[in-house]
């Protein structure tokens, strides 16, 4: 089951983090333990860039006809994009944006009984890159692997009667069923859409279901691991001197990011600073994330981003962590790899790479780096390195 191993990836890491759980909402002004300066993130020297500049992330129809194309250029160039006609009803996301709203605005006390514990990965709390920074993010989490029932029965028992937003006339034990099913169905609409896009990626480097050996015969693959991380930003009162989540590229294959219409995610472009990628309607952002980074022998970056908060707006974001099987050795695919392309990363399963970005954060896929980057093959990561050893 994804589900164990994932777990299974967290029991042997364990994070205590400073658990000081804010209610964002009663806030007048920054706390100190959220009060964030450039030497707090050093990701943050890189200016922001504003709206005029044209440069934007590539929105991809996933009807085009070069649709192999335009993702492929989009991956190489920025390691991020956002996709529509990508067949996921909105009704469906809504729902899940519903799910996560009724949650986060429960009381903090009734959230905490649905707390992660150190070594878990399902659960209430502060974002696990956490305990990498001084300075605690304007943000709550809640992540889900596998059935999210037993966590909803605890943050909405029988005797509890708060409001829920979407189903108010039900029991709350008919809610806490209903929010798991409205889950379930975009786990596993998510998970087709991630296959789909897996290959759409790996398609445009000229790799087929054949080249992958943990993909079956007729490309089949054995089921991928995947996780939800809903977040949320509270409106804050100056929003100059918060992180909403620091910077970060994902330990995933690939990540499905569905903002509600507010913006707040940037991501890192070479040379030019910190792009905001606007909600679009309807669209889905995606992100390159390190293990595809692997695979690609560094031809795809895993794209640096962070989340910045907003003064007036409640922000919410809902997190599609894919990955591949857990028994899976990922490594450079042999197509991609020949005498002026050295494979630049040893195998690794996710697993054993989630317990490296635990211990290393920003610097994990340098510390699974075997070759520096020969002349003319730029390792589009290098923000990232790290002398190991
Ligand atoms: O909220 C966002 O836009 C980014 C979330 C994110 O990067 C994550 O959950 O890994
Ligand atoms: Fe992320």
């Amino acid at each position: 089951m994804p589900s164990r191993s994932l777990a299974d990836a967290f029991r042997s890491h364990p994070v205590h983090l400073h658990q000081k759980h804010l209610d964002f909402s009663s806030l007048q002004e920054i706390p100190d333990s959220h009060k964030w300066t450039q030497l707090d993130d050093i990701e943050q020297q890189h200016p922001s860039v504003e709206s005029f500049i044209t440069e934007s992330v590539p929105v991809i129809d996933l009807l085009d006809p070069n649709v192999l194309q335009n993702i492929g250029n989009a991956c190489k160039t920025w390691g991020v994009l956002q996709v529509t006609n990508h067949g996921i009803p909105i009704s469906l996301l809504e729902s899940v944006e519903g799910v996560s709203r009724s949650l986060f605005s429960l009381p903090v006390q009734q959230k905490l009984k649905a707390a992660r514990s150190p070594d878990g990965v399902s659960g209430y709390g502060v974002a696990r890159i956490s305990s990498f920074f001084s300075k605690l993010m304007w943000s709550e989490g809640f992540t889900i692997v596998g059935s999210p029932l037993e966590h909803f029965r605890q943050l909405w028992p029988q005797d509890y009667t708060k409001f829920c937003f979407l189903f108010s006339s039900f029991s709350n034990d008919q809610i806490s069923t209903l929010y798991s099913d409205v889950i379930e169905e975009h786990e596993k609409e998510m998970q087709k859409l991630a296959r789909r896009l897996t290959w759409l990626m790996l398609g445009s480097l000229g790799i087929t279901k054949k080249d992958l050996n943990w993909a079956g015969p007729k490309g089949e693959s054995k089921e991928g691991g995947a996780a939800l991380q809903l977040n949320s930003y509270p409106a804050c009162p100056d929003p100059d001197l918060a992180m909403g989540l620091a910077a970060h590229t994902d330990s995933t294959l690939l990540t499905i990011l569905y903002q509600n219409n507010t913006s707040g995610l940037q991501v890192l472009k070479e040379g030019i600073g910190w792009v905001t990628v606007p909600p679009i309607p309807g669209g889905l952002v995606v992100n390159v994330g390190d293990l595809l980074h692997i695979l690609s022998n560094g031809l795809y970056p895993s794209v640096l981003h962070r989340a910045v908060v907003n003064r007036t707006k409640h922000r919410l974001s809902i997190a599609y962590l894919y990955g591949p099987p857990s028994s899976v050795q990922i490594s450079p695919i042999q197509k991609l790899v020949g005498p002026n392309h050295p494979p630049l990363y040893r195998p690794i399963t996710w697993n054993e790479y989630l317990v490296a970005k635990a211990k290393h954060f920003n610097k994990a896929l340098s510390s699974v780096r075997i070759c520096a980057p020969l002349n003319g093959l730029v390792d589009v990561n290098d923000h990232n390195s790290v002398k190991v050893g």
